[in-house]
């Protein structure tokens, strides 16, 4: 029988980007790729993105995440699902400890410290992003400039070249955009995430610039597909948009799902990310889930 036999999960969603949330503190049970898989196909538990808490690592942190897509692949970033793991350790009545307001909760691309802004909106410090190819990372080695363009294009749609590439704990590339709204995702977006350019895929964002402060969004995720909302890609956006002098330091990113606060703090070049959470409801895994998912 598997550890998750009957463990209890949170279905949560960060502006509809729909996030399950699994506490393993205490237990030294690490997720499969396959159970991953087998959460994500049962309709109470489907996610975009798997949080699962574990014992701290580093000194100092409440908590080491790890985070799954619907694929069953690992990421280093959630922004939505972090918000979401920071509320149930504030607020669940059952994965709530008494800790302090400021969590610091850690993930294998480092750390991200969340504060609380009301009951339900959080901040969470996305820290630097990471802009030299190597780190995003690309394939071949990019100049340093204003904002990396990466050279990726597709036949059917000509116009879509040369995107920003930014790392924020994991790949991202944003085409710019006169209307979010005139692509299929669908059709589109995996061509991109796959592009022999990105050796670790990438998440694929279509930006349509209002104005300085205020972009419209709408992401193909990797290992996860079309979402209602992907906060590392507000945050990549952003900071791949004051580096072309498209947008200042400060924007409203609005997605599908709602609209995220992104400030590239100037002081420690930190990203900071905004926006609300919210709980759909609790469950238990039945263990028939697991049957053949090692
Ligand atoms: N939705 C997330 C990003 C999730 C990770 C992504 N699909 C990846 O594999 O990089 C967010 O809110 O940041």
């Amino acid at each position: 029988m598997s550890a998750l036999s009957n463990h209890r999960f949170l279905k949560m969603n960060g502006l509809g980007n729909e996030i399950t949330v699994l506490d393993l503190r205490g237990s030294l049970h690490v997720v499969s790729s396959a159970e991953a898989r087998a959460i994500a196909a049962d309709s109470r538990s489907r996610f975009d993105q798997l949080m699962v808490l574990h014992d701290p690592v580093s000194p100092g942190t409440d908590a080491y995440l790890r985070i799954y897509n619907t694929d069953g692949t690992e990421s280093g970033a959630c922004g939505n699902g972090t918000r979401c793991v920071a509320w149930a350790m504030l607020a669940d009545p059952i994965m709530s400890r008494p800790v302090h307001e400021g969590l610091v909760l850690e993930t294998k691309a480092g750390l991200l410290p969340v504060t609380r802004v009301s009951d339900t909106v959080f901040t969470v410090d996305m820290g630097p992003p990471r802009l030299s190819w190597n780190e995003i990372p690309l394939r071949d080695p990019y100049p340093d400039t204003r904002a990396i363009a990466v050279d990726t294009h597709i036949p059917e749609h000509p116009e879509l070249q040369s995107p920003s590439a930014v790392g924020m704990g994991n790949p991202h590339a944003i085409f710019w955009v006169e209307n979010a709204q005139a692509y299929d995702l669908t059709a589109v977006g995996p061509k991109f995430e796959h592009d022999p350019v990105f050796p670790e895929r990438a998440n694929i964002s279509f930006a349509e610039v209002v104005s300085p402060d205020h972009v419209v969004l709408r992401v193909w995720e990797r290992g996860a597909g079309a979402t209602r909302a992907c906060g590392s890609a507000a945050c990549a956006t952003l900071v791949a948009g004051a580096r072309k002098g498209l947008t200042g330091r400060k924007a409203k990113i609005s997605l599908p799902g709602g609209d995220l606060l992104i400030e590239w703090r100037e002081s420690d070049d930190h990203v900071l990310m905004t926006g609300e959470t919210q709980l759909e409801h609790e469950g238990f895994f039945v263990p028939a889930l697991f049957a053949g998912a090692a």
